[in-house]
């Protein structure tokens, strides 16, 4: 809602981040490596430490036939199906229902030796965006997560190390009609999904321990998820 306290950031942060990942790897400053690829995925990263403490943004590019942006941005969005793929979280929980677009989360992940557990507040905001290079065709989805805080959760007040994160899912959909004028199918429709994350650890970690969970973590993130995505939808009618 566009009342809450909240509002004027949540609008401020998601117009920021969906447009720096709208921008190519090419466009937005050299710097980019390519770390892991796998079929259609590609993951970029820029080596960036802040205070010692390796922050490296990530940006990951995939292409997923067979379901929509707005099927993508469902399934990462809604809390009831994070159990199912996101398998480094030990417990999640919704503070606030801001809006039906805005929910603000606790999460604690699992510990990752030697590191200490970590935990982030998060709020989470999804919106349809209007497809500028394609009128007619189908809308741009995106999830943008930002760190923020919240009363019941100070910062390293229990076990965890706080984290702090910046995270953009950026959905593209593009439809192929058959020629045959046949209605369309999931054979007709492919996702180009854009991720783009930035995470502070919080308090020190070991570079190359952190930088070697990454590297372990994201790709298996992106190709979870997305064949989770895939195996929920299969057969459901297409959510555009
Ligand atoms: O896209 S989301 O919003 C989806 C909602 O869950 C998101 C993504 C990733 C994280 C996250 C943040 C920090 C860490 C590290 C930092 C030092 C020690 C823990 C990890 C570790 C668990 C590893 C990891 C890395 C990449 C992907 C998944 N798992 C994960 C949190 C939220």
């Amino acid at each position: 809602a566009n009342s809450h306290r909240l509002w004027p950031e949540i609008d401020r942060v998601v117009k920021q981040e969906v447009s720096m990942a709208s921008l190519g790897v090419g466009e937005c400053g050299s710097g980019w490596q390519l770390f892991a690829e796998d079929g259609e995925m590609r993951m970029f990263r820029r080596e960036e430490e802040m205070d010692g403490m390796v922050v490296d943004p990530l940006k990951a590019v995939h292409v997923v036939k067979g379901i929509t942006g707005h099927e993508v941005c469902h399934y990462f969005f809604n809390p009831q199906y994070r159990y199912d793929w996101e398998t480094t979280l030990e417990h999640m929980i919704v503070l606030e229902t801001v809006s039906e677009d805005t929910l603000i989360f606790h999460q604690t992940h699992k510990r990752i030796w030697p590191a200490s557990q970590r935990d982030v507040v998060f709020w989470s905001h999804t919106r349809r965006l209007p497809n500028d290079q394609d009128r007619d065709g189908p809308d741009i989805w995106t999830v943008v997560n930002n760190s923020t805080e919240h009363p019941d959760h100070p910062a390293n007040a229990g076990k965890c190390v706080r984290i702090f994160l910046t995270v953009c899912l950026l959905c593209q959909t593009r439809v192929d009609p058959p020629k045959d004028g046949a209605p369309v199918s999931r054979d007709d429709i492919t996702c180009k999904i854009t991720y783009c994350s930035v995470v502070n650890p919080g308090g020190w970690a070991p570079a190359s321990v952190l930088r070697a969970v990454y590297k372990r973590e994201y790709p298996k993130f992106l190709k979870r998820f997305t064949a989770y995505v895939k195996n929920q939808t299969k057969d459901k009618p297409i959510m555009y």
